[in-house]
């Protein structure tokens, strides 16, 4: 059966609410239906820079002390808000619309202690918007040993299905945190967070030049990379981990730069991400041929540029170059995980998040 799902994701950017509609039945997408973004507000931001400070001494998913109480309000408030302005704007009523796959602001994410934290309060948000809502996708893996991340590669598989194109294929998602789906034929979904996405630029950005993040990687493209910071960035344990693997959007945060020109930095933390994705090559089976490259940092001129560079001669293609709405691929992915967790589905699978065995998973909260 086809399910109209409609799929919501705040991601570990921090920049706002994405929400597309979708047609599936949980294997195969029908139709892709509109897609949309509500911005966090700088005060929203703020909030939620703070939560994650403050996140990081829980030891309960479910626990919201302090200020997490609010972010969570916060979060709930912005999706709402998203979902009524898209479904005003596209006259679409409730009734059309079976489930809603609502991901959450992740706070915290440790695997290794069992633990993934994901705030938004799914029943107020049905209650507020009069739609079942799917919540929680994570919590069955980690709590089943594993890495709760990433989880839009039965997505990726989905979409990559479509092209027809010889592999191994690897779709890259470049948001917060980078994250990689390796596809060769039928059989084989392998997947892992690379390491940075856009997080570390867009935290310097925002230190040094007041700005939210690098527009189209202009000014990393004034800059220098410091390849020695890289190459010693790079042998950190985690990247010679073989997948699967995953990340806290913090994890690197701890990585300074030291006194350098605010370009050569942003050139730096640029090429770190892009020579991070780069690392995994040697940890995949085979050498992709084509990598598709979706997510924010799809949009950095600069970062697709060192890509290439790194990743030669594979193809490195933005996913908008295949007619792939590459901004909406996360919130198309949860409301296809929605549709999968109705039909008890596998979300994940050993390959992808290291789970013991393929696991389906995701909560429903009724109005
Ligand atoms: N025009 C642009 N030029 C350069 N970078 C951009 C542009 N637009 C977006 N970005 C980058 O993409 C980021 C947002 O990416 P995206 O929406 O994929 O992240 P997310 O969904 O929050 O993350 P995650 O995949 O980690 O959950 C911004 O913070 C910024 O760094
Ligand atoms: C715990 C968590 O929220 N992780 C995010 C984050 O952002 C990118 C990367 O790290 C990925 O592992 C994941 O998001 C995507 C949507 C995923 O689960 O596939």
């Amino acid at each position: 059966m086809m399910l109209t799902a409609l799929g919501l994701m705040s991601g570990t950017s921090l920049d706002g609410v994405d929400v597309a509609l979708i047609e599936t039945d949980g294997r195969q997408i029908k139709a892709f239906g509109p897609s949309g973004y509500r911005p966090y507000t700088e005060g929203e931001r703020s909030l939620l820079r703070q939560a994650l400070t403050e996140a990081v001494h829980l030891s309960q998913r479910d626990a919201r002390p302090g200020i997490l109480r609010q972010a969570e309000q916060a979060v709930t408030t912005a999706h709402a808000e998203a979902v009524a302005a898209f479904t005003a704007q596209h006259r679409i009523s409730p009734q059309e619309i079976d489930i809603v796959g609502f991901h959450g602001q992740t706070v915290l994410h440790r695997p290794e202690r069992r633990l993934t934290v994901q705030i938004g309060d799914a029943l107020a948000l049905a209650k507020a918007i009069h739609i079942p809502v799917m919540h929680d996708f994570r919590a069955a893996d980690v709590e089943a040993g594993g890495q709760g991340a990433p989880f839009v590669p039965v997505y990726h598989r989905a979409l990559a299905q479509s092209l027809n194109r010889e592999g191994p294929i690897v779709v890259v998602n470049i948001g917060g945190v980078s994250n990689i789906t390796y596809i060769d034929g039928l059989d084989t979904l392998i997947a892992c967070d690379t390491g940075p996405g856009n997080a570390l630029l867009d935290d310097f950005m925002f230190r040094q030049m007041h700005q939210p993040f690098d527009t189209a990687g202009k000014f990393a493209a004034l800059g220098k990379p410091d390849e020695a910071w890289i190459a010693q960035a790079l042998k950190l344990p985690f990247f010679s981990v073989p997948p699967p693997k995953s990340l806290d959007r913090n994890d690197f945060a701890g990585l300074k730069l030291g006194a350098v020109a605010p370009a050569d930095g942003a050139a730096t933390l640029t090429a770190f991400t892009a020579a991070a994705i780069a690392r995994v090559v040697p940890l995949l089976p085979k050498r992709p041929k084509s990598w598709i490259i979706c997510g924010g940092g799809a949009s950095n001129l600069t970062l697709l540029r060192m890509l290439r560079e790194r990743l030669a001669p594979a193809t490195v293609e933005p996913a908008e170059a295949l007619g792939w709405a590459a901004d909406a691929i996360e919130a198309q992915a949860f409301g296809f995980l929605a549709a999968r967790g109705m039909k008890g589905l596998p979300l994940s699978y050993p390959a992808t998040t290291g789970v013991p065995i393929p696991m389906t998973g995701g909560i429903i909260a009724r109005p």
